[in-house]
């Protein structure tokens, strides 16, 4: 019997997203964690991508319980696009395509018909403006499958090699970020975090350094109070339990050496806390994981990069990781099933 198939997701059709998906073609999957990979897109966007870019590849539409695709294919769910796409221009009218791409993975996920979704970026801004989603925003995928799964939370985490950031807070206004950091909330985090660090990552008893929302970690409470009326309070907890995640420590110090180099991951309280530092080390081979989900989501650390779009630049690199790791939990996960 095949393995399920991974699902990869194109996105964005006037961004980089089907130049970056083109090189699984040549992906030199690991024998032992071959399944087929199906990338949900417009075949002739991919056709017509590949031509200018001069790179040889064979599509192929994808059959249920087919073998992984021989080296130069690339197996294809070919979905519509509304409107032929200019590279690099945002055009709304493709963002139900879009969306269409990130429901069909959903389903198959959560149906089991696929082992999982690897995303290629999407921009968000062009599917608010569509309005695709009957008047709810769209804030990004890990959000979009959250709702679609019906999970209360999930965690965004990005990787690479030496560094894993989480993040309690994702795609908020700045100014919502204080009064979005509540006990609830943490706790939710904290435990999905210490639960996929276990489960997804085999690492038995986390080191987890969590950062202060305020500058020196609200100095006693002089420059905020969250450290003090939340953040601490919830780490205490944990610390009682025995899990090993200290005090809540200023994050310009966090991100130091001294610091970093005996964790396994760091909680940051808002996107571009955590982000920034871990994109300056490692962009292009970082993973974007979206833990809680009850199937597997992997995703490059980059954005749709318009200006790229058709030109040769775009790296692939993020994706192949992304793939790699989204392989490396499928063949964990069926072997504990
Ligand atoms: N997973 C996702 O769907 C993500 C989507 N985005 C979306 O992307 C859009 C554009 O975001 P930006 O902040 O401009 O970030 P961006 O990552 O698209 O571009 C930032 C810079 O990095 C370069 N770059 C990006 N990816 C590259 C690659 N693979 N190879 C070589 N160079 C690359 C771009 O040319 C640009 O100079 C936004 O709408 C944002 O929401 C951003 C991050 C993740
Ligand atoms: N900076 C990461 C990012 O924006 C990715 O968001 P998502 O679309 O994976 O939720």
């Amino acid at each position: 019997m095949p393995l399920k198939p991974l699902y990869i997701t194109s996105g964005e059709p006037a961004g980089i997203g089907p130049d970056i998906c083109l090189d699984l073609a040549q992906f030199a999957m690991p024998p032992n964690l071959a399944r087929p990979l199906v990338v949900l897109a417009s075949k002739s966007l991919l056709q017509q991508r590949a031509c200018e870019l001069g790179k040889a590849v064979v599509l192929v539409d994808y059959i249920a319980q087919a073998q992984p695709a021989k080296p130069g294919e690339l197996y294809v769910k070919d979905l519509p696009l509304s409107q032929p796409v200019e590279n690099g221009k945002l055009d709304s009218a493709n963002a139900a395509y879009v969306l269409a791409q990130l429901t069909e993975a959903a389903h198959a996920c959560m149906s089991g018909d696929a082992a999982g979704v690897v995303t290629a970026p999407v921009q968000k801004s062009v599917i608010n403006e569509a309005g695709s989603l009957e008047g709810r925003a769209f804030s990004g995928h890990t959000e979009f499958f959250q709702e679609y799964a019906g999970v209360p939370r999930v965690v965004m985490m990005l990787a690479t090699r030496q560094l894993r950031v989480a993040l309690v807070t994702t795609h908020l206004p700045l100014k919502n970020v204080a009064a979005a950091i509540t006990t609830t909330r943490l706790t939710q985090i904290l435990d999905i975090l210490i639960h996929d660090l276990k489960t997804k990552f085999a690492i038995q008893h986390p080191k987890i350094l969590v950062c202060g929302l305020n500058p020196h970690a609200g100095e006693s409470g002089y420059l905020g109070r969250e450290e003090i009326d939340v953040i601490e309070p919830v780490l205490a907890h944990y610390r009682a339990q025995g899990v090993d995640v200290g005090h809540a420590l200023p994050a310009d110090t966090l991100f130091t050496p001294k610091y970093l180099k005996n964790a396994d991951a760091v909680l940051a309280m808002y996107h571009d806390q955590g982000l920034p530092v871990l994109k300056s080390q490692g962009f292009g081979e970082a993973v974007n994981i979206t833990l809680g989900l009850p199937f597997i989501r992997t995703s490059v650390d980059h954005g749709t990069a318009l200006d790229l779009a058709g030109s040769g630049k775009a790296s692939s690199s993020s994706l192949l990781v992304a793939t790699e790791l989204a392989l490396q939990l499928a063949a964990r996960y069926e072997s504990a099933v």
